[in-house]
């Protein structure tokens, strides 16, 4: 049975006193009300990796970071490595956001290298996918999808598989307040898990995480979050304000199983 995961990813926002502030009412929260069913995560910018897992006392609240450098360490002005965020007590590394993919260029070589840097220093990817409005427009996000999969884990064995968290995010409802239908996201978290049967084994695809992300938020999450495939979610904009993200965790635990 996969992980359910609720994830919020801050991106660049929040200064130091707003991301302990989240993190802290988080934490809170989880302790008052313990999580049976699902995880909780919480991806900040860089500078609060160490304040944040500081302030992470719950066991079912983590930290993830939103990028990583694919070399072990060296000359690499600006970069974090794999080893760093271990240091810093980061459990999860996101791989491959639309976001790093189409402002900072990130292509799937470099991608399918930093996936494996990230198991080899046993932390948890979470691994990004998702088509622009054109590809589904023009009917062939599926193909899309299948590519970018193919292309981030074609070297895993079968066993590594459920250690990388895959995170459906279309690009056109990222950021938008365009949400893909519920019906659209199990189409293609259905897709996703199919791809994993055929390619590796059907324990496999029931036992990795399949998240959605693209515009969620507390009116939208029951009728994503109660589709078979759908694993949890990976939120943007409304994780980065308390009331929402604590809304989006009792939505989760409530209907994610
Ligand atoms: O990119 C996302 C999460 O990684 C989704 O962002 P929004 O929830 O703001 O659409």
């Amino acid at each position: 049975m996969a992980r359910k995961i609720i994830a919020g990813n801050w991106k660049m926002n929040l200064n130091l006193a707003q991301g302990a502030a989240l993190v802290k009412a988080s934490d809170d929260y989880l302790n008052a009300n313990p999580a049976k069913h699902i995880d909780v995560i919480v991806a900040p910018p860089a500078h609060q990796l160490v304040q944040t897992v500081k302030l992470s006392t719950n066991t079912k609240l983590s930290v993830v970071a939103q990028n990583m450098c694919a070399h072990e360490n060296g000359a690499y002005t600006g970069e974090i490595s794999a080893s760093m965020l271990v240091d810093a007590g980061v459990e999860l590394v996101i791989v491959g956001h639309s976001e790093r993919r189409e402002i900072f260029g990130e292509d799937d070589a470099l991608l399918e290298a930093k996936l494996h840097k990230a198991l080899e220093y046993d932390l948890y990817p979470i691994f990004c996918v998702g088509e622009s409005l054109e590809q589904r427009q023009a009917g062939i996000h599926f193909k899309h999808i299948e590519k970018q999969l193919e292309a981030g884990l074609k070297n895993f064995n079968a066993d590594q598989i459920p250690h990388i968290i895959l995170a459906y995010e279309p690009i056109w409802a990222i950021g938008t307040g365009e949400t893909a239908s519920p019906e659209q996201a199990q189409e293609m978290h259905a897709f996703i898990r199919k791809f994993l049967t055929g390619k590796f084994s059907a324990t496999v695809a029931d036992e990795t995480s399949i998240l959605y992300g693209g515009s969620v938020k507390p009116s939208n999450a029951k009728d994503l979050f109660s589709q078979p495939d759908i694993d949890g979610g990976l939120i943007g904009g409304a994780s980065i304000q308390i009331d929402s993200f604590l809304e989006l965790i009792k939505i989760g635990e409530s209907i994610l199983r």
